[in-house]
């Protein structure tokens, strides 16, 4: 249901109300890009637990629309109603927040991937940096103010050399526009907590892969590749240095995201106005240790049962950085998150996923 058109109803307020309802003692949260892949599994879990989940997202075509509805409708069946809207839409978010007392804002819709930076940069403006600030803008205007967590990024490391990545270190040389949208957007976060008194916490997830997954990230095109006898393309550093990245399994990260909003102090402001300091918090949510690329691969190959035909290339200057290393001390202090999913499980329910389900989608559509 496309927000505008058949929308503004009474029928259209009850089903968000309806929506947004909670158990007792529970939150009731906005979730942002909620058909998407991080989205759909948060408001998933908060619903299952008894919390009252509005999801929001503008079905855009950056990767296959129909794996978005395909979640959509996922979550309507667990009672869960997806607004289609963009999160541009100032008119649509006041109406949202008229509607409901939001408790929590899990805002993650954004122009997500390294890579693609370089083709649409307007898209990250777009999403990450004008989409951000509008939200903010609803979010402070509110009464009561919610509590917000957003995704940010690995990427804002950039070309970090002392590992594992702490909260403290340096973030100021993003190797791709993503990343620096993402950085941005952690400073937009401390204005709009210094002036209006919003609780803001940024997440820096650390390559989320795992089923309902997306299907422009590495463990999801390869497989697809692998299974057509197809060459895929596997970056190395320079003197063969390995490309690797802390890979991080989508369920690790929702127990993250749902342990930052429970530790989520309430935001001090009404009406637009502070009255005392907020709390700001960013944190790592990753895994235990970088594995290299072509480990993923080999294990691909093993869950496959079929030889890869890799075509090793240089990693290319697109954004993308030699490895990525969380320490994520800071978020097990705070919230007791521990990832207990490691690749060879977290590929293995990626490649079930992939066969009991996609592959038949992916008939359906080509
Ligand atoms: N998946 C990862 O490895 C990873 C790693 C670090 C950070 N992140 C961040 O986590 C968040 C979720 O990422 P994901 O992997 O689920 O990506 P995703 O693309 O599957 O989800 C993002 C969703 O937001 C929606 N969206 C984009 N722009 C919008 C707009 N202007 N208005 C409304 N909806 C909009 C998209 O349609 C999509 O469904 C993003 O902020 C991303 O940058 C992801
Ligand atoms: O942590 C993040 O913040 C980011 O995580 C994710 O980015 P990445 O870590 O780049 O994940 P992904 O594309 O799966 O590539 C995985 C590996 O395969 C390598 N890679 C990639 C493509 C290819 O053809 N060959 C290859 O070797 C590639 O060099 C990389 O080493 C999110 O997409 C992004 O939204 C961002 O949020």
């Amino acid at each position: 249901m496309k927000w505008g058109s058949s929308n503004n109803t009474p029928q259209w307020e009850n089903r968000v109300r309806l929506s947004a309802r909670s158990r007792s003692g529970h939150l009731s949260v906005l979730v942002t890009g909620a058909a998407g892949f991080v989205g759909s599994h948060v408001s998933a879990a908060l619903k299952r637990r008894g919390d009252g989940v509005v999801g929001l997202d503008n079905f855009n075509s950056y990767y296959d629309p129909s794996l978005k509805r395909a979640r959509q409708k996922l979550l309507e069946q667990k009672g869960v109603f997806v607004i289609e809207g963009d999160i541009n839409d100032e008119k649509l978010l006041k109406k949202l927040f008229d509607i409901v007392e939001f408790t929590h804002v899990m805002h993650l819709a954004a122009q997500a991937g390294v890579r693609y930076a370089m083709k649409n940069p307007g898209s990250y403006i777009h999403s990450n940096i004008a989409g951000l600030v509008t939200l903010f803008e609803a979010c402070k205007s509110a009464n009561p103010q919610p509590s917000i967590a957003w995704a940010s990024s690995s990427s804002v490391y950039g070309l970090n050399s002392k590992v594992p990545f702490s909260e403290k270190d340096q973030t100021d040389q993003p190797a791709s526009l993503y990343a620096a949208t993402k950085k941005a957007g952690e400073e937009i976060a401390h204005t709009y907590n210094h002036i209006y008194g919003l609780s803001i916490t940024g997440l820096r997830f650390f390559t989320v892969y795992g089923p309902w997954g997306r299907p422009d990230m590495a463990d999801f095109f390869f497989t697809k590749n692998i299974l057509k006898g197809s060459p895929i393309s596997v970056f190395q550093g320079s003197n063969n240095k390995s490309v690797a990245r802390d890979f991080t399994y989508i369920d690790d990260i929702v127990k993250g995201c749902l342990g930052a909003l429970d530790t989520a102090e309430k935001s001090t402001g009404s009406g637009g106005k502070k009255k005392k300091n907020a709390q700001l918090r960013v944190f790592n949510l990753g895994n235990t240790s970088p594995v290299p690329v072509t480990k993923l691969v080999s294990i691909l190959e093993k869950l496959l049962k079929v030889k890869a035909k890799r075509n090793v290339l240089p990693l290319p200057r697109n954004g993308d950085v030699m490895f990525t290393h969380a320490n994520i001390s800071y978020a097990q202090k705070e919230f007791g998150y521990k990832p207990t999913t490691d690749l060879q499980m977290g590929l293995q329910k990626f490649v079930n996923w992939y066969l009991d389900y996609y592959s038949i989608i992916e008939k359906k559509n080509y």
